[in-house]
């Protein structure tokens, strides 16, 4: 398998007045295409900013971001991304949300129409076709925004805790679709989160992550599909990853507050 992205010693300092805060230093992974990859790590240890970085959104301090062997020097319709914050514009109805990005891309009426209504069921908002984001509940609007991405059809997706805001019973039937549009398509998913059993349900392969970015682990996640989400608590090999996760977790639990100080180079302040 080729490599869709190769992050190349990234690091990345806000600067405010005289303070620079690092929020992530020296980070290096590569990810396969078609992988389907799964970030995992506590608040604050630098998860968003590194999507950030991968998007193209943000510039880095230091390092690169090769997409298709080709530095990226911003952001670029081949790269989706699901940030935090929804995305969905107030004015357009969900439908009209979810058809943009093909509005964008050129495609005829009949085909938007027809794509977008699909997603739509997807993601459990049949019905509310007509509806704006204004009458949504936060977590449909969530959804509204992923199927707005999903639509896109970029070759590779970036999403920041995208299911984190719903309840476990819709979150599961969405990790389900995700897994099944992705598992129909050639795309690379990179897909952060907190929860370990979301990490070990969706993921090929799990990266944890400590404070300023630093890789604890990079673990394989070697069950085989479909995951059963009711097997978590019981599977030896899900209980087994589990805790050496949970483990890595703790591990890197020490310094995830970024380093704050006038000259940040010098390590932890
Ligand atoms: N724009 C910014 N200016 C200054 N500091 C920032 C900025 N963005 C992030 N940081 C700092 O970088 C650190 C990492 O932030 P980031 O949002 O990447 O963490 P995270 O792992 O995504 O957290 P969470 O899981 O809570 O979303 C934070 O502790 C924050 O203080």
């Amino acid at each position: 398998m080729t490599n869709v992205l190769e992050i190349e010693q990234l690091t990345k300092e806000f600067q405010r007045d005289d303070v620079a805060t690092v929020a992530l230093r020296g980070f290096s992974l590569t990810i396969e295409r078609g992988s389907f990859v799964t970030v995992l790590g506590r608040s604050g240890c630098g998860k968003s900013t590194m999507l950030n970085l991968l998007s193209g959104l943000s510039k880095p301090t230091a390092g690169r971001v090769l997409h298709n062997g080709e530095p990226h020097t911003g952001p670029t319709p081949d790269i989706g991304y699901l940030t935090q914050s929804d995305t969905v514009m107030p004015w357009r109805t969900v439908q009209r949300n979810v058809e943009m990005p093909l509005e964008i891309a050129g495609k005829g009426k009949e085909e938007r129409t027809a794509i977008a209504a699909d997603l739509i069921k997807r993601v459990g908002l049949a019905g509310f076709e007509e509806s704006y984001p204004r009458e949504l509940s936060g977590g449909m609007r969530r959804r509204a925004s992923l199927a707005r991405m999903l639509a896109s059809g970029a070759e590779t997706i970036l999403m920041d805790e995208p299911f984190g805001a719903l309840d476990a019973q819709l979150r599961h039937e969405l990790q389900g679709e995700l897994l099944r549009l992705w598992q129909q398509s050639q795309q690379t998913v990179v897909f952060v989160t907190h929860d370990i059993d979301e990490a070990l349900l969706l993921g090929d392969r799990v990266v944890v992550l400590g404070g300023l970015g630093r890789i604890l682990l990079d673990q394989e996640v070697d069950i085989p599909r479909p995951r059963d989400p009711d097997l978590t608590t019981v599977d030896p090999r899900f209980i087994e990853l589990h805790r050496t996760l949970a483990d890595a977790l703790r591990e890197g639990a020490t310094g995830i507050t970024p380093v704050v100080g006038a000259d940040s180079q010098g390590g932890a302040a």
